[in-house]
């Protein structure tokens, strides 16, 4: 079933002086088994949605439903639990358990498994994000690398078989190598899982090479909505162009916004900001 967001509002510090409208009047569906990247400019509001579509906050105004369950409701933090996989930016602060084994298997301590099972799952999750049983079971979570803290984090949350997986800012601060690795791994949990994956983040390269649809917002609010799928059929009849996707969606919105790109929009953030702003003043124009 998927998310949905109806008409959500959020403001963070409701009652001080420092309140701050965060999500505004934000509506979207994701069916089951999509891949949905959540960009925009920094303080978008991006994060903020992650913990809504978690059921980690709950709207001031409007209704977020994950798989059916309204996240207001009563009781709905323990069933959303069950069926959300949510990673943080920094995935260290995930991590407390002694053993990679033990911190992966955590969530999956009083449900009635015996412990050849929670062992099974574990050995499971962490061969599902490459990290060899044998080889890293007994080690330190706090000893390993940035990259391996976060494939421990995920194997966390992949172990209770979520329905839905939210990643906020998967591939930052990850060599190029294990971000590809990274990526190949969220095509391959969506492959095998049919899970829902909404992930946070400003690698538009990233998002290009694995997401269905990349959602922009600005100031909390929905900017654009794009199917990944539906920026490829015009690079295709150029089969000239340069194959990366970040220089085919240059391509692209050159189309779209003839003689506008400024020379120097190399850096993926410039791009990324160039494309929000773009998309807010074009609203309602198709790309
Ligand atoms: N706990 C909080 N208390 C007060 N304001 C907050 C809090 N958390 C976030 N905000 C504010 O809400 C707005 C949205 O923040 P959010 O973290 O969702 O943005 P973001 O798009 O994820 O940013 P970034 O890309 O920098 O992580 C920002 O203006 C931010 O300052």
């Amino acid at each position: 079933m998927g998310i949905r967001f109806q008409n959500v509002s959020f403001t963070h510090a409701k009652r001080s002086s420092v309140r701050q409208s965060a999500v505004s009047r934000f509506s979207l569906d994701v069916p089951d088994g999509q891949i949905v990247a959540v960009m925009g400019p920094s303080g978008s509001g991006k994060s903020t949605l992650g913990q809504l579509a978690g059921g980690l906050l709950v709207p001031d105004g409007g209704t977020v439903w994950v798989d059916g369950v309204d996240t207001r409701k009563r009781g709905s933090r323990r069933i959303l639990l069950q069926k959300v996989g949510y990673v943080a930016q920094f995935p260290e602060h995930q991590l407390f358990e002694a053993t990679v084994a033990q911190d992966i298997g955590f969530g999956l301590r009083g449900s009635g498994m015996t412990e050849r099972e929670v062992a099974d799952r574990v050995k499971r999750a962490m061969e599902s994000v490459g990290l060899p049983y044998e080889r890293y079971r007994e080690r330190s979570p706090f000893r390993l690398s940035g990259g391996e803290k976060r494939r421990v984090a995920i194997a966390g949350a992949l172990v209770r078989n979520p329905s839905l997986l939210i990643l906020d800012e998967p591939t930052v601060g990850l060599d190029p190598a294990v971000r590809l690795q990274l990526l190949d791994l969220l095509k391959r949990i969506r492959a095998e899982n049919g899970i829902t994956v909404v992930t946070i983040t400003h690698d538009l390269q990233g998002a290009l090479e694995c997401a269905d649809r990349l959602v922009f917002l600005e100031n909390g609010e929905l900017a654009a909505d794009v199917r990944t799928a539906e920026l490829s059929p015009a690079c295709k009849i150029a089969s000239s162009l340069p194959s990366t996707p970040l220089i085919r969606l240059l391509k692209e919105f050159e189309d779209v916004f003839p003689g506008q790109l400024p020379p120097g929009l190399v850096r993926e953030q410039a791009l990324l900001d160039f494309i929000s702003k773009r998309l807010m003043r074009a609203k309602g124009r198709s790309v």
